[in-house]
């Protein structure tokens, strides 16, 4: 009997004809292929309603235009296409894979998005979840009747009093940081024989400085920064903020694939962000905590945003803890930013600086030892060349590059602070003909509804730090022909830092 022949009929029993998995897997990849090439050919260039919009040239198939070099500040492509390109408000551009981008470039248009409908333009999905991902559920995610009912409630909070009162907090903090590089400078001293000067890293206490002042100001906590006290919360922010090519990638990853799938891969990214978000939301519940159990025990007299958030009233425990991570966030690294790059400019243009000094020290004798917030409110907002520069800086280098919102399927709609404040059309094209042709053409703090809620004490926090350090050092760039290029995911930071050369000013000047 031959065995081989009786077991051949059981083995083809056994074994499953593999056409049916075959063809399911040829199904999947034709709909995917069939998806794919609707997505990227077929809608961008024969259906989008965008395709008859002036665009720029040379554009990449596939890969779309490259729009940060990383060379240049953020947005300075954004600024040449408006300047080059024949456009009535709005340009259209192809990103990575196709996917249509619009920018929108007069006051009309960004009136339209910001502040006619403001609640149509939802900001972008994948940007809301990557925040919300990072910083919980505040209010620079919230939509629609949500959000203007969080921001009700807190605009009660950031009113211009409150501000004015936290003046001589930011003025103390600013001496203190003062303080504190001079003692470094002593100690470079001592080393070096007659050295009078010393090199600093200015990005990294500008960031130091804004964390105390937030905490401070929202908590009414010192978080310690300044003195180098490790902190979970500022290594976790700073950890968030600092740029990294794969930040990019992450973020551009989170744009292009369906939303949830980037936090899956097995990523490094994706597992700081975990442990991050993780320390952030644990800190910020137990400050919380902390402050609700304070506020009570004190009768609510503290004068804090949170205590005066829990005075007014609407707020569980849990939505506080929900907003603090987002407080703190948009409360110190734009403020950082800001600072920094006024130190820039201002290392950058010796007469300009020299003549800001000579105005705060002729308004210094005006200010007692420890001056009040109100005395130091009404000297400094009253200055004229301080606000300038503060106000130019702001406009010059905007610590927000990119403003993102919705249309359309998906696609970005894009506002960008650094090319609407430097654009030509709207600031005039000689150096005797500038001047702001409309309220738009200023885009730093955004406008409408979900404009910067954290304006005023932006501006009288800079103007008082600036104050505070251009009065104690005389400061120049400490490497001269370093390209200080603005990069940034949130806010711009210098690429590879701010180094100055300081030195303190005579006493007796
Ligand atoms: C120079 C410093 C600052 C700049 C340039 C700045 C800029 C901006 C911009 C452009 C937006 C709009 C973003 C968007 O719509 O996508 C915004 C929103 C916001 N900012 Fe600021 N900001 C600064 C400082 C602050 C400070 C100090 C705080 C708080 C203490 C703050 C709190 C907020 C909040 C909570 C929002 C969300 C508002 C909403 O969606 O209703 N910002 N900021």
């Amino acid at each position: 009997m031959d065995l081989s022949t009786n077991s051949e009929p059981s083995q083809e029993h056994d074994t499953p004809s593999p056409l049916p998995s075959i063809s399911l897997t040829l199904t999947f990849f034709t709909i995917n292929l069939l998806l794919l090439t609707w997505y990227i050919i077929i809608y961008p260039y024969f259906y989008s309603p965008l395709r008859h919009l002036p665009r720029p040239k040379n554009e990449i198939p596939l890969l779309g235009q490259f729009t940060t070099p990383y060379t240049k500040p953020l947005g300075a492509t954004y600024l040449t296409w408006m300047t080059q390109i024949p456009n009535k408000g709005l340009i259209t551009y192809r990103s990575f894979l196709n996917q249509d981008r619009l920018l929108l470039t007069t006051p009309k248009a960004i009136a339209e998005v910001l502040v006619h409908n403001p609640y149509a333009y939802t900001k972008h999905p994948s940007e809301r979840s990557v925040i919300r991902r990072f910083l919980g559920d505040g209010l620079t995610i919230s939509e629609g009747e949500e959000h203007r009912f969080q921001r009700r409630l807190m605009s009660l909070v950031y009113t211009a009093r409150a501000v004015k009162s936290f003046y001589g907090m930011f003025w103390r903090r600013g001496v203190y940081l003062t303080d504190i590089l001079e003692r470094r400078l002593a100690l470079t001293r001592t080393a070096g024989g007659n050295k009078v000067c010393g090199i600093e890293e200015m990005n990294q206490w500008a960031n130091r400085t804004t964390m105390d002042i937030i905490g401070l100001a929202a908590l009414g906590k010192d978080f310690g920064c300044l003195d180098g006290a490790r902190n979970e919360l500022f290594e976790a922010y700073q950890e968030i903020f600092t740029w990294a090519p794969e930040k990019d990638v992450f973020l551009a990853l989170n744009r292009l694939l369906p939303r949830g799938l980037v936090s899956w891969l097995p990523w490094r990214v994706n597992e700081r962000i975990d442990v991050t978000s993780a320390t952030l939301r644990g800190a910020c519940r137990g400050l919380v905590r902390e402050k609700i159990e304070e506020f009570a025990r004190m009768n609510g007299e503290q004068e804090d945003l949170i205590s005066r958030t829990i005075r007014g009233g609407g707020w569980e425990a849990e939505g506080l803890v929900e907003q603090l991570p987002t407080i703190i966030a948009a409360g110190h690294e734009t403020s950082a930013s800001a600072f920094t790059w006024t130190l820039y400019l201002l290392a950058q243009n010796q007469s300009a600086q020299e003549r800001l000094r000579s105005e705060l020290l002729d308004a210094m004798p005006l200010l007692s030892e420890e001056p009040t917030s109100d005395s130091l409110a009404n000297i400094l907002e009253n200055l004229p060349y301080l606000n300038t520069v503060c106000n130019e800086t702001l406009r010059f280098i905007p610590p927000v590059p990119l403003i993102r919102r919705k249309i359309l399927a998906g696609t970005q709609v894009l506002l960008c602070p650094y090319a609407i404040n430097h654009s030509p059309d709207l600031w005039g094209k000689a150096n005797n003909d500038c001047g702001m042709t409309s309220n738009y053409a200023y885009l730093t703090f955004s406008h409408g509804p979900r404009s910067c809620i954290g304006q005023s004490f932006a501006r009288a926090e800079l103007r008082t730090l600036v104050a505070a350090f251009v009065v104690r050092f005389r400061f120049q760039q400490a490497r001269p022909h370093a390209n200080v290029v603005p990069v940034g995911i949130v806010s711009v930071r210098p690429k590879d830092g701010l180094y100055l050369e300081i030195k303190r000013v005579k006493r007796a000047e």
